[in-house]
């Protein structure tokens, strides 16, 4: 009840500045002196700002009590969360305020021109910012590099899920929730903080019903606050500093070893090839073919055709605009590329130049990946990406240190993760194809070639089509641009997610129509589980009071966003993994499933690996990849959304426990 009436007083009264400050702390004071108690430096019912465990984020809150034994105050937040601060951890909204100012006065000359310095000014900002508030703590700023280590204490709660109008859930469905908690518990690892060292004793207020999870206005989001530098991160993804020069060394040659390695007439294990004179690799014409292809997507992404879509809000509040017209460009693409074969363009250059066409782009991507780095060393520490300034070189140099690097509205890392690489793919299935029936003799691709292509092109076509969902993705969102996604999406995808059309060139195989209509039933299943999923993130993200999702129930967090409890992303954490993975599978069964068997023999006889081919390999190369491309992925985005939610993601977790296969993991 007392918890309640201090929420209310929270929404009603914001914070009034420092005369209302001061006057609350007066009185509050001489409550306390006459109570004969030692002096706090927060009173209860002082609206205040504090720090959320495990991050550099502060939120208003309502300081509840103070227990002077273990030096804590307990302090609720907008969202009705209860949890124990200490001192440190706790600022004064007017001092808050005075630092941001400060802050941006120092760091941003534009920022200090546009805003006013009254205090009026400053005190209504503070209030109308009902969301999110960003600074880095005064820890990290004094000493970027120290570990982030918060002594809160925590205690898991239920949180009670609301549909998408916010109305509590059932009651049923909640304690049905809370059984399935004990019947399945998270494994320690998910639920244990990482990174931060904490004692839980976080609390729900009992009566969520009235609890609209906060999620940020247009106009708060336009009130760009002041912006958290990228602290330096705690733990390295990729097997740390090591990790990120081996994966430098490693990919590229991997790359290139397998082209290799396909390129023989017998391109078994048994059989590796001979490194090749370095000149052989180069190539002018190849060279000019794939610096002229991006030439060409560049054009049209910027030509002012198709929907300008605002990206999902920075550190800074500011959304950056993208000219999402990926379906004009996969449509303008297939137009040339039709004309190019009706005027008799040989398309079997691709096949016949494959390595030299992929060490083209492999220097491409060097060279974008040195400049990207060469200019985020002037860059404030505001515009890096969380996770890419360990301040050691060649790590940064991997994993990407500025978040949206832009050539005016150019923005780089959008363009290559759907643009060159993307629609390249297919061009290169398509080369892949006309090769086949050429060497075969073919009037027409074989079904196997057919299927491959159809289901990729499907997959391209879909997510330029959905173009705008990426902008939801941890790519987008999160992570930096560097070499790890220059290389990734300039080389990786199409020079290896191709290399099932180009096993086929050479490896035909026939196919029953009953084997083509349960490749094509596994195609549907995992594309409709992938879209769907996305589909249901991605219009939650944008508007979570869509009336599409009204169904769904979600559980809010104390930064405003809310997390989806039910639908798809009731049944894992990851459904749109999971129907990728399905999609990948249907790839890989148009080569033919017999060439498992060898894997299988390899297991029980040594000496079958040995002649077991590496052709046989081939098919399920991207599936393998896949899998430990996404569990890694699935465990980076588990430890993000555990530093950004604190416990309403343990809550998440109790209630979904599988990642991405129910039942299994
Ligand atoms: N073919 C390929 O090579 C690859 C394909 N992909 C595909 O790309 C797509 C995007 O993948 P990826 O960016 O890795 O991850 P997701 O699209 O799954 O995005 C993860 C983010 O979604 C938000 N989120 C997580 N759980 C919930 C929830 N319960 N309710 C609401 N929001 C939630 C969180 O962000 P927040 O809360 O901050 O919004 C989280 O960080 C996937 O379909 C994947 O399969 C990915 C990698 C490679
Ligand atoms: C080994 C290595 C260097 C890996 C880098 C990872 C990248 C290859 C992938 C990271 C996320 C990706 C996505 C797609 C392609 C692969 C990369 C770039 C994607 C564009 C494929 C098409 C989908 O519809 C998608 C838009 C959902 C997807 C987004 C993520």
């Amino acid at each position: 009840m007392r918890a309640r009436d201090n929420l209310k007083c929270t929404r009603k009264q914001p914070i009034r500045g420092l005369r209302a400050q001061r006057a609350r702390a007066s009185a509050t004071s001489s409550f306390i002196t006459s109570m004969r108690m030692p002096t706090v430096k927060f009173q209860h019912g002082d609206t205040v700002m504090g720090r959320w465990p495990g991050s550099s984020l502060y939120y208003e809150v309502k300081v509840l009590n103070f227990d002077s034994k273990s030096q804590l105050y307990t302090v609720i937040y907008k969202d009705g969360t209860e949890l124990e601060l200490k001192e440190q951890d706790i600022m004064n909204a007017v001092s808050f305020q005075g630092r941001l100012r400060s802050r941006s006065r120092s760091r941003s000359p534009g920022r200090r021109r546009s805003r006013s310095r009254s205090p009026a000014r400053t005190t209504r900002r503070s209030s109308s910012r009902t969301s999110t508030v960003t600074t880095e703590s005064a820890t990290t700023r004094r000493e970027p590099r120290i570990k982030e280590v918060l002594e809160v204490r925590l205690t898991p709660m239920k949180t009670i899920p609301t549909d998408n109008n916010n109305k509590p859930e059932h009651r049923e469905e909640t304690s049905a929730a809370a059984n399935k908690v004990s019947q399945t518990p998270v494994s320690k690892s998910e639920v244990e903080p990482e990174k931060v060292q904490n004692r839980y004793n976080l609390r729900r207020r009992k009566d969520d019903s009235d609890v609209k999870p906060a999620e940020p206005k247009e106009a708060e989001v336009e009130e760009a606050p002041p912006v958290a530098p990228a602290p330096a991160p705690t733990t390295l993804d990729f097997g740390g500093k090591i990790g990120a020069y081996f994966w430098l060394l490693f990919l590229p040659a991997w790359v290139l070893y397998v082209l290799l390695q396909v390129n023989q007439a017998d391109p078994s294990l048994t059989n590796p090839p001979a490194l090749p004179a370095l000149d052989s690799f180069w190539d002018a014409q190849a060279f000019g073919i794939v610096v002229l292809w991006m030439w060409f997507q560049a054009v049209l992404y910027i030509l002012p055709v198709g929907k300008l879509s605002e990206g999902m809000p920075l550190r800074s509040g500011e959304r950056l605009k993208y000219r999402t017209n990926g379906f004009f460009a996969v449509t303008v693409s297939a137009a040339a590329v039709a004309a190019g074969v009706h005027q008799g363009v040989d398309f079997t250059y691709i096949h016949s130049h494959f390595l030299q066409l992929a060490a083209a782009a492999l220097l491409i991507s060097l060279l974008l990946s040195l400049y990207l780095f060469v200019r985020s060393c002037s860059l404030s520490p505001e515009q890096l990406a969380l996770g890419g300034n360990s301040g050691n070189i060649l790590y940064d140099f991997f994993k990407g240190r500025e978040l949206n690097p832009r050539i005016k509205s150019f923005d780089l890392k959008f363009f290559c993760e759907m643009r060159p690489g993307l629609i390249g793919w297919c061009v290169i299935n398509l080369g892949m194809a006309l090769t086949e029936m050429k060497l075969q003799r073919l009037q027409a691709p074989s079904p196997a070639m057919l299927l491959v292509n159809a289901f990729q092109l499907l997959y391209v076509v879909d997510g330029l089509w959905n173009e705008e969902a990426i902008l939801t993705t941890m790519d987008l969102m999160h992570d930096g641009f560097g070499f790890m996604l220059a290389f990734g999406d300039l080389v990786w995808v199409p020079f290896t997610y191709s290399l099932q059309a180009y096993y086929l060139v050479v490896h035909p195989n026939a196919l029953s129509p009953v084997a083509v209509a349960l490749i094509v039933t596994v195609k549907l299943l995992g594309f409709y589980i992938f879209r769907k999923s996305n589909f249901e993130k991605n219009a939650f993200r944008r508007n979570p009071a869509d009336p599409r999702l009204s169904h769904l129930k979600s559980i809010p967090t104390a930064t405003g966003k809310s997390l989806l409890v039910s639908g798809w992303w009731g049944v894992v954490r990851h459904p749109n993994y999971l129907g990728d993975l399905i999609m990948a599978l249907a790839w890989s069964l148009p080569c033919g499933f017999s060439h498992l068997l060898p894997w299988y023999y390899m297991l029980l006889y040594y000496d079958i690996i040995l002649s077991s081919g590496f052709s046989h390999l081939l098919p399920w190369y991207y599936m393998i990849y896949f899998i430990i491309l996404l569990v890694h992925r699935d465990s980076r985005d588990m430890s993000e959304c555990r530093r950004k939610y604190g416990s309403a993601w343990d809550q998440y977790c109790r209630t979904v426990p599988y990642r991405i296969i129910p039942r299994v993991y």
